[in-house]
């Protein structure tokens, strides 16, 4: 339905109509206008440009929208009050889900789509398979579950209502799909913002604005004491007529979730920034089932690269590097109401969650040994992601001769700063084992250093090398 709208133009006005809806509106613009002709910026789609010369922080703020034009949970909840009987019914059956932010305003949107939609559906895109080897394709696999499951339990959840039941859900002429659904979420990703007060919300006009980061970034976003949402000129900044106002949609952002998220790519990026790459508790670890039951942490690792270097973060990672006899243990404890409920123990401490354990470790004499581990456990998953990359990519263009030049430019490009994140970060786990200090009971301090051989000790299966004695282990390692 809503693909179909954009394109039939039901669900789309030309980008210069917003600045005469905004006037009828009440919405303030002072030296600036929404403008879709800028040369050679095509791709952005609209901007916010700049009317006259000069606009200095005298011209603040540069947009005013009242906060009834603000599409917030708060709003949405207004305009189902206030007589919208088929937003009511929606929200009051989506239950839990309409009451966060994202779930009022996703439901919001997709009521007015169906007012506007004249009759039926839809087209599926297929460029998926541009992405094989990135870490935006099982990204993309996670979300489009969850969707699913969203899409379904709306189902459930208002077929229960006639009118949804006829206008969405009926067989024959039913006008809802599950690509209106994958829309909504697309475009409420690309133009939420986060606003201190309000909370994520879609606010027309500064959605306007595109993105810029560093000292690039023109603009900031704020609210006002009475809710309004406002767009303001940065400290020192001047812009002349005709210049772009920006705002920053994210600095630290990665590659992958500017793509995801936004459906581009900074330019003049050295690598992707930024990366999640999942991680498995190996088949033959005795304890992966319990550890898998009680952890809530995201299951990989984030690798992160910043001027100064690599770095990386996983709460998960430590659940797998650590084992019985180290000192972790499951207990199985009755609750009061007669359930039972599987606790988690460090050295007899019982934790809360398993994302103490970092910290726990630190204090541990073996730290220097974990961290090893972990470095283990990750080096082989960045080269695994590497390989799989420089595996995919030389067929790409020859095997999609259908797909679309603009999507197919963005996939080279992610693949590009990924292989160059994950170059980057694999030179850096060599270094960091290199230097790396093993303090081990029996040895007291041992440095690794000679990383082949000591790779061939972790690359055994992880219980066996964990579990092996002392003495075996040591004879693969170099002693200082
Ligand atoms: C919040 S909207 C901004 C207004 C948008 N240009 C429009 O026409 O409606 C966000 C979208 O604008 C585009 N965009 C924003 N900043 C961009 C940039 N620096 N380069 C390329 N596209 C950009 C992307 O398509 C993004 O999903």
């Amino acid at each position: 339905m809503i693909r179909r709208g954009k394109s039939d133009g039901w669900l789309k006005l030309p980008h210069d109509a917003i600045n005469s809806w905004s006037a009828m509106q009440g919405a303030e613009l002072s030296g600036l206008r929404v403008s879709s002709d800028a040369e050679g910026e095509k791709q952005k789609g609209a901007s916010l440009r700049v009317t006259k010369d000069g606009l200095t922080l005298a011209d603040n703020p540069l947009i005013q929208v009242p906060r009834e034009l603000v599409l917030s949970r708060e709003t949405v909840e207004g305009y189902a009050r206030s007589g919208d009987g088929s937003l009511r019914d929606v929200l009051e059956a989506a239950g839990d889900f309409a009451q966060t932010s994202r779930g009022a305003v996703l439901i919001f949107l997709l009521i007015q789509a169906t007012h506007s939609c004249p009759d039926l559906p839809h087209s599926v895109d297929d460029e998926r398979t541009l992405l094989a080897g990135t870490s935006l394709q099982p990204a993309l696999h996670a979300k489009v579950r969850s969707l699913y499951r969203e899409f379904d339990e709306l189902k459930s959840a208002t077929s229960k209502i006639g009118w949804c039941q006829q206008t969405w859900w009926d067989e024959i002429d039913g006008v809802l799909t599950f690509d209106d659904w994958l829309q909504l979420d697309a475009m409420y990703r690309s133009r939420a913002l986060e606003f201190p007060n309000i909370g994520d919300a879609m606010v027309p006009l500064v959605d306007m604005a595109n993105h810029a980061s560093g000292n690039d970034t023109g603009a900031l976003y704020e609210c006002s004491q009475d809710g309004a949402a406002l767009l303001l000129l940065r400290e020192g900044r001047q812009l002349r007529s005709g210049e772009e106002v920006t705002i920053t949609y994210g600095d630290e952002k990665g590659a992958c979730e500017m793509l995801f998220s936004y459906g581009f790519i900074e330019n003049g990026l050295d690598d992707a920034r930024d990366i999640f790459l999942e991680l498995r508790i190996p088949d033959d670890d005795p304890l992966k089932r319990p550890k898998e039951h009680v952890s809530a942490a995201a299951p990989g690792v984030r690798i992160y690269s910043r001027p100064q270097g690599v770095h990386w973060v996983s709460d998960y990672v430590w659940i797998i590097c650590v084992n019985e006899e180290d000192g972790l243990q499951f207990k199985v404890a009755q609750t009061t109401d007669g359930g039972r409920e599987l606790q988690v123990f460090w050295k007899e401490r019982q934790l809360e969650t398993l994302s103490e354990l970092e910290e726990i470790l630190r204090d541990e004499q073996q730290w220097d040994l974990f961290q090893l581990r972990a470095i283990a456990t990750i080096q082989p998953r960045v080269i695994e992601q590497l390989d799989n990359l420089l595996e995919t990519e030389p067929g790409l263009e020859n095997q999609h001769v259908n797909v679309r030049e603009g999507p197919a430019a963005l996939a080279r490009e992610l693949r590009r700063l990924e292989i160059a994140l994950l170059r980057r970060a694999t030179q850096h786990f060599e270094n960091e084992v290199r230097q790396c200090r093993l303090v081990d009971p029996l040895f007291p301090e041992v440095t690794i250093a000679d990383f082949r051989r000591w790779r061939n000790w972790v690359s055994l299966p992880l219980s066996e090398s964990f579990s092996s004695p002392p003495e075996k282990r040591t004879t693969s390692r170099s002693k200082a």
